[in-house]
């Protein structure tokens, strides 16, 4: 069966790369790409370009939108997904929880299917599955993320998504000591029910993460890099094909992998 699909923010690093996937997967078509810029310079590089998501879907029957687009537009982007019934598959980050909790019931209430995955790496999965289990017997935790200076969100999703699996198996207590004194504002990052996270920017840098666990008398590094934007496509790939069969929206790859 070939699945039709929707590119949202198909003029940018990550909505480029997903072109390609697309173009060179035979059981994948492109039926539309959503791109401000490329419709306004009326580019056609053998896609059709549209101004909004909706206008994409008025004018093309889609079973699933690929969304890499910003912080501002991806709730606006999820409802107008459920409002028409296709499937979204999104890798923007930058929802709240709040936001994440009222779609999901909203997904529910449509019975309709929808992946949000803040990573799409395997590698980023695993390290996240790995850093979580470590957590249960090394609870002083810190996680330093790095990522190219034009990406708007900090911390990343990726940090936030590991925090949380993190904080499901590490037993609550509020690390460093306990008269500890910031002399300037944001030193020791954002604080995440009791551990930090460390946010790096930087050009030439891509997406990486470390995550650093200290007990008495050892230290335990858990780090991955991506290192280009092909290596997220994998599970695009993956999560393009699983969302069909789903009836509900799901926050993080890992649900749908059997990691
Ligand atoms: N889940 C994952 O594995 C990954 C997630 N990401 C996330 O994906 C998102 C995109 O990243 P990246 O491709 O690097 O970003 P870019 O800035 O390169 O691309 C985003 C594109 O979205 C479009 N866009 C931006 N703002 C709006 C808006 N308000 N309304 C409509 N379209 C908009 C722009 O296209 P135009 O102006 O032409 O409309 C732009 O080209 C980020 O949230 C990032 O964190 C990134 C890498 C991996
Ligand atoms: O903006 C990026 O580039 C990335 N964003 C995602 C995140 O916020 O975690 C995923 C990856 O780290 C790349």
């Amino acid at each position: 069966m070939t699945i039709r699909i929707i590119v949202a923010g198909a003029s940018g690093k990550m909505g480029q790369e997903v072109v390609k996937l697309i173009n060179r997967t035979e059981h994948f078509q492109l039926v539309g790409a959503v791109s401000r810029t490329y419709a306004k310079q009326e580019i056609q590089k053998g896609a059709k370009y549209y101004a909004t998501l909706e206008e994409a879907l008025d004018a093309n029957e889609a079973d699933v939108i690929v969304d890499f687009t910003s912080p501002e537009m991806i709730k606006k982007h999820l409802q107008i997904a459920c409002a028409y019934r296709v499937r979204p598959v999104v890798g923007t980050t930058g929802l709240t929880e709040e936001e994440l909790n009222q779609l999901t019931v909203e997904f529910k209430q449509a019975n309709l299917g929808g992946i949000i995955a803040p990573n799409f790496a395997i590698g980023a999965i695993l390290m996240m599955r790995f850093a979580a289990q470590a957590a249960k017997y090394l609870p002083h935790v810190e996680i330093i993320e790095s990522h190219h200076d034009r990406k708007l969100d900090a911390p990343s999703g990726t940090s936030l998504k590991t925090a949380e699996l993190i904080t499901e198996s590490r037993r609550q207590m509020k690390q460093g000591h306990p008269k500890e004194i910031e002399m300037w504002e944001g030193a020791r990052g954002a604080d995440y029910h009791g551990f930090r996270i460390h946010s790096v920017r930087l050009p030439g840098l891509v997406a990486h993460q470390e995550v650093l666990f200290g007990g008495t008398g050892q230290l335990l590094t858990i780090r991955h890099d991506s290192l280009n934007r092909e290596s997220f496509m994998p599970g695009v790939q993956i999560a393009v094909e699983k969302v069909l069969e789903m009836n509900q929206l799901v926050y993080g790859l890992e649900n749908i992998l059997e990691v």
